[in-house]
């Protein structure tokens, strides 16, 4: 007899976003480390690498000219610049891997998540992490102290930019206090795994409970 959990279905394409600091950083590493299901979509960017960032796990650092190249070849599903600099979601094996139920993680801007939906409504989830406070979100950058008080600044001079795309999203949560947050972004996920159409063994399954 079948139990639920091996039903074969569709993977989600889980999106992260929200101001610079507010937490997707943080949220993606608790959900990457609890959770066997997901795998980070790892982006290429044009941003030197901060302290502790290792090429190929938190990003692929690229130069300009590369970054050129796999725009002309089309290697990306989706592209934006952020900041100062380019970021981008390569194509690799995302749309072969939600088809085998496989689900990806994603860190990237509203402007990425736009044309992920725009590419593929059906697998997406949206969900748009605010701080508690613009004060807070200072805080942590300053706290978080992996960036000079210049990027510091443009950053936060973009935070309201970045928040008024929050009503895009299909989910908004409030990270207040990490582990709240944490609870909810993963019952998020959880949720979404259960619906009805992505749940692709269901057909089969209650064909064969109906014989
Ligand atoms: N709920 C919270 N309360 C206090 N500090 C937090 C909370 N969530 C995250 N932080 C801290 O805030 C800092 C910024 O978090 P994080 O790097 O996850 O943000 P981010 O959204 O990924 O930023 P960026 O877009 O710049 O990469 C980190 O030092 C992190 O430890
Ligand atoms: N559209 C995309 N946005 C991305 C991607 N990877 C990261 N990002 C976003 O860029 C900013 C800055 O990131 P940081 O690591 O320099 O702090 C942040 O909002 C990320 O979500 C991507 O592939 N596409």
């Amino acid at each position: 007899m079948a139990d639920q959990s091996t039903l074969s279905r569709r993977g989600i394409m889980f999106i992260l976003s929200s101001p610079s600091g507010a937490g997707k950083t943080t949220m993606s590493h608790k959900l990457l480390g609890a959770d066997e299901e997901i795998k980070l979509s790892v982006s290429a960017t044009t941003r030197p690498p901060r302290k502790g960032e290792v090429d190929g796990i938190d990003y692929h650092f690229v130069s300009d000219a590369k970054f050129d190249e796999m725009v002309e070849k089309d290697d990306f599903y989706e592209w934006a610049h952020v900041f100062d600099h380019r970021y981008g979601t390569p194509k690799g094996y995302i749309r072969q891997g939600l088809k085998e139920g496989q689900d990806f993680l994603f860190d990237i801007d509203w402007q990425g998540t736009q044309q992920l939906y725009q590419k593929d409504q059906q697998d997406a989830v949206s969900v748009f992490l605010l701080p508690p406070s613009l004060a807070a979100l200072r805080s942590r950058l300053e706290t978080r102290a992996l960036d000079s008080a210049e990027v510091i600044d443009s950053r936060m001079e973009r935070a309201r930019n970045e928040i008024s795309h929050w009503a895009e999203y299909d989910y908004v949560v409030v990270n207040d206090d990490v582990d709240e947050c944490f609870v909810k972004v993963r019952e998020i996920l959880h949720a979404e795994r259960m619906k009805r159409t992505r749940q692709t063994g269901l057909i089969p399954f209650v064909r064969e409970l109906m014989e």
